[in-house]
Formats: structure tokens, sequence, C-alpha cells
């Protein structure tokens, strides 16, 4: 059968990019979604926003929801300290397999510690294979993460502010805690935006850019909880 638009996308990957070098894997894939096929990464303009906010909250603890193929994995993680727990949630297993593989080409799977959700044992690797919705009430007894110090939300668009909310409800959330939203514009997420644009509890600042890979309109929210 064909292979998938994220098993192609990580054959050039294992082809052209640079094993242990994730600015040669992050470079690879930008160039192949630009050239040969578009694919929903956060991309290079809107990727260097997410990388200064990174720096900027240089967090302890980091969740990314929609790992996809990886991309903004590789692009956080490879601007961690180590020891830092990155926790990137997948519940596809066709692109968490093709992520873990880049992120271990990228040589930085020890940076970026999994635990799996079968309960059975914890292997560490930072991908974690399940729905947000499931995972996000785990975080504590799973992973042992209080609160999160930064939340890159790029799954599902009508996901965003159900997770929020349950993020809130766990009290994953203290003070302080960075909540990065891709695609705010296009596709888009409406109540989302309303939610932290409007709430109390967020201060909220949009950053303008373009759809990855094109000349569209869209950009990242970035919201700071208020506790
Ligand atoms: O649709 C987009 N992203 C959805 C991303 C979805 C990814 O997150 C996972 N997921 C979903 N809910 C989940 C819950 N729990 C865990 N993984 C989950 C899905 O298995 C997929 O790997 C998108 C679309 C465009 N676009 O131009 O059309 C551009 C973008 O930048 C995008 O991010
Ligand atoms: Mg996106």
């Amino acid at each position: 059968t064909r292979s998938t638009r994220p098993q192609r996308l990580l054959r050039a990957v294992q082809k052209k990019a640079i094993k242990g070098d994730p600015q040669s894997v992050i470079s690879t894939i930008d160039y192949f979604c630009r050239h040969s096929e578009w694919a929903m990464n956060v991309g290079d303009e809107k990727g260097a926003i997410l990388d200064s906010v990174v720096c900027e909250v240089s967090p302890s603890t980091a969740l990314e929801l929609g790992t996809y193929c990886g991309y903004s994995t590789v692009r956080i993680a490879r601007l961690l300290p180590p020891g830092t727990k990155l926790i990137t949630l997948e519940f596809n297993p066709d692109y968490a397999a093709v992520a873990r593989q880049i992120i271990e080409y990228s040589g930085l799977q020890d940076k970026v510690r999994v635990l799996w959700t079968d309960g059975v044992n914890h292997i560490y690797i930072c991908l974690v294979e399940g729905a947000s919705g499931d995972l996000i009430p785990k975080m504590q007894e799973l992973f042992g993460i209080k609160t999160f110090d930064f939340v890159f939300l790029d799954h599902w668009k009508d996901r965003y502010l159900p997770d929020t909310k349950l993020l809130e409800e766990c009290q994953l959330l203290r003070k302080g805690s960075i909540l990065l939203a891709d695609n705010v514009i296009c596709p888009g997420t409406p109540d989302y935006l309303e939610y932290v644009r409007n709430s109390p509890r967020y201060e909220s600042k949009y950053f303008k850019s373009h759809l990855e890979y094109t000349k569209v309109e869209d950009g990242l929210e970035k919201s700071v909880f208020l506790g």
C-alpha cells in the first residue's frame, strides 16, 4: 500500500538530515514541506515565534498537545536544558511511531522523556500515546507533574478550549503558566480565542504570522494564566 505523508516525511529526514543534529532535522522537514509535500507542522516562520517564547519561559515542565510528526517537539526540546520534562501527547499510533523515530533521529530522545500509558511499565521516551482528554487528568499520577510552566496547543482545533478548561480543573496551571496556541486564525479556534481573550484569568497576546509554508495569514496566541 502507498506510504503515508508522515512516512514520506520521515524518509526524507533519514535520507537528508544529519543524525543527532536537531536543526538539520528541522530544516529538512521545512524544505520537504515547502518543495515536496505540505504538512501541518508549525513550520519555520511560526516556529521562530515558538522558539522565542520557549526561550523566554525556559520551562522546567512543558506539555505539547498533538505531536503529529514531532517537528515542534524537536523545535521545543532542542532549546530545553537537560532534565526538563517535556510531555507530548499523540493518539494516532502511526503518527506517534513516525514522531518517535524523528525525535530519536534528532538525538533528543533522552531529553524528551516519555511515559507510556499502558500502566505496565514506564519506558522513558516522552511521547505518550493517548487522547489528551483522557491523559490530562492523569498527569500527576503518571508523570509526577504538579503544574506545567508551558503548554503548546496544536491538536484538533475544537479540543483547545475543552483541554484548557481540563488543565484548569486538574490544577495543572499555576500563576504565570504560558499557553501558546497554533492556528488561531487558520484553520481557526474561535471559541478558544474568545475564552482566553475575555476571561479575567488570562492575559492574551496575538503573534501575527502565516500558515506554515504559505502566504495565508495565521498566528499564535500566547496566554498567561493569572491564577
Ligand atoms: O488540523 C490541524 N492540526 C490538527 C493536529 C492534529 C494532531 O494531533 C493529534 N491529536 C488531535 N487531538 C488529539 C488529542 N490527544 C492527542 N492527540 C491528538 C492528531 O492525531 C494529529 O497528529 C492543522 C491544520 C492546518 N491546516 O492548514 O489545515 C494547519 C495546522 O498547523 C494544523 O495544526
Ligand atoms: Mg498547527
